[in-house]
């Protein structure tokens, strides 16, 4: 129990040293830094301090609860996707069938002695599970088959740390990860005990914090304090993204944000259509940090259309928690622009996904436009069934290019129309006015006078109240 609590209090800053951003930097890196997991050894993979996994030969573990085996198959091979990009190799897959995962070892004890079998016969390292363990499941499967265990959250926490890279994803993934780790520090029984002995006893005074206190204590008091500073942090990135956002909203240029499941393709279609030159990967969670960029109608409109961080069935909560002022954006947005990749096996079953957590965000109300991707690799059957389902979807390849003009004039369409038809007389000064309307709405008719350009105009209620001291008034 020592050895095991020692590991992970080495993993964090020491309590006294001073507080600077390095420290913080220092602080993450070390968080994850691979200390004595190198081995497979049981001592050094029991307590569950959230490591950087170093997954290397994997076996994958589902339980297949519901739906067809075609299902559980296909979530399975997502898991292998995931464990892919973080890294591993899959060496084998393994799915039970179950009315529900076992309380005690998720699969049923006597498979979990065949997946045993298995690791040792291939060499694995890591089994990784398909769902979210409790922290008993977890380490009841690594005493028993003596290697790693993680489920498919630690996995989907682990590439969003890979991948976050402004400081605000960064921020936003190790609170998640903080998260998923209070729970599972380790030690409960023992630790708890001494610890109420300490409290109850002599050790109770102004000491409170002292020797009495045990290591486990120590480390959850440290996470906690650091789950309250990254949650300052973040707020005060909030606060920032806001002001950006109000004074897009104070010009009204409407906002597109394009999202869907991971690796549909949303990256390739914002290269497409504004020639954004955002990476783009056959990886799951390439992007999570969104970033904007301004277009035109064909009228000269402006708007504006942001990329965002993909979804994956069963995202982590921590991680929508984490994430929610990023995904608040998509439900401020005049228009969702989902993705789906059509070469997908079970597109509608990732469709429903992205749904649920475009609801959890509170998007659920802003428009949305299907737009089916990668036509250049859809079989023929598939597309006629997806033609059918979603007969309104427009139907592009982010690859070739095939079906941008349709999506581009799909997207003026949907976004919000300027209404208000008005004529003014502008002053010559006001140059300035003039390019407005032209970026934000639309001009009919334009005649240069002594006083001014009279123009007609179909602007938005905003630019309406603006333009109120030069309207015209006998037109
Ligand atoms: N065949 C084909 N592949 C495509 C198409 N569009 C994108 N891809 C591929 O799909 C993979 C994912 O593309 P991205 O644009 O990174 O997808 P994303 O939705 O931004 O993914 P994340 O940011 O990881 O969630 C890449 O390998 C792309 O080359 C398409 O129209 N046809
Ligand atoms: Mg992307």
């Amino acid at each position: 129990m020592h050895n095991e609590q020692r590991d992970f209090n080495e993993q964090l800053p020491s309590a006294g040293t001073p507080s600077t951003g390095e420290l913080d930097l220092e602080a993450r890196q070390a968080l994850r830094r691979v200390t004595g997991v190198a081995s497979t050894e049981l001592a050094d993979v029991t307590d569950a301090e959230y490591r950087r996994l170093r997954l290397e030969q994997v076996v994958l573990v589902g339980v297949w609860t519901e739906g067809s085996a075609e299902d559980a198959e296909n979530s399975l091979a997502e898991l292998a996707a995931l464990a892919e990009t973080a890294g591993s190799v899959v060496v084998d897959g393994l799915i039970q069938r179950r009315s529900k995962p076992d309380a005690g070892t998720f699969i049923g004890s006597g498979k979990v002695r065949e997946v045993k079998d298995v690791v040792e016969a291939l060499g694995a390292d890591t089994v990784i599970c398909d769902g979210e363990l409790s922290p008993g499941q977890l380490i009841a499967l690594e005493k028993i088959i003596n290697v790693k265990v993680v489920d498919r959250t630690a996995l989907i926490l682990d590439i969003f740390a890979q991948h976050a890279k402004s400081a605000e994803g960064k921020a936003q993934v190790e609170l998640a990860q903080l998260q998923y780790l209070l729970p599972r520090l380790r030690g409960w029984g023992d630790a708890m005990s001494r610890q109420a002995g300490g409290r109850a006893g002599s050790n109770g005074g102004v000491g409170l914090r002292g020797p009495g206190e045990t290591k486990l204590e120590t480390d959850r008091r440290r996470i906690r304090n650091k789950v309250a500073k990254l949650r300052r942090e973040l707020a005060k990135l909030t606060v920032t993204r806001e002001t950006k956002r109000d004074s897009r909203t104070r010009n009204r240029v409407p906002a597109v944000a394009i999202a869907g499941y991971t690796n549909a393709g949303k990256s390739s279609l914002l290269n497409q259509l504004t020639g954004a030159g955002i990476l783009v990967q056959d990886a799951l969670f390439a992007t999570l940090d969104t970033s904007t960029r301004r277009s035109r109608t064909a009228e000269g409109r402006e708007f504006t259309i942001s990329d965002t961080v993909g979804f994956v069935r069963h995202l982590p909560h921590q991680l929508i928690e984490a994430f929610r002022s990023t995904l608040e954006e998509v439900a401020e947005s005049d228009l969702v622009v989902h993705v789906i990749d059509g070469a997908n096996p079970d597109p509608v079953g990732q469709a429903d996904a992205v749904r649920e957590v475009l609801a959890e965000v509170g998007a659920e109300e802003v428009p949305e436009l299907l737009v089916v991707n990668k036509l250049d690799a859809v079989e023929p059957d598939q597309l006629l069934q997806l033609r059918s389902d979603w007969p309104d979807a427009v139907f592009v390849s982010a690859r070739t290019g095939e079906g941008i003009d349709k999506l581009r004039a799909a997207i003026e369409q949907a976004l919000p129309q300027p209404d208000v038809s008005l004529t003014v007389c502008i002053p010559y000064v006001r140059g300035d006015l003039v390019s407005r309307i032209r970026v934000r709405g639309e001009v009919l008719t334009t005649d240069h006078r002594g006083d001014g350009t009279v123009m007609t105009v179909r602007v938005d209620a905003g630019l309406a109240g603006e333009l109120r001291p030069f309207v015209h008034e006998n037109a």
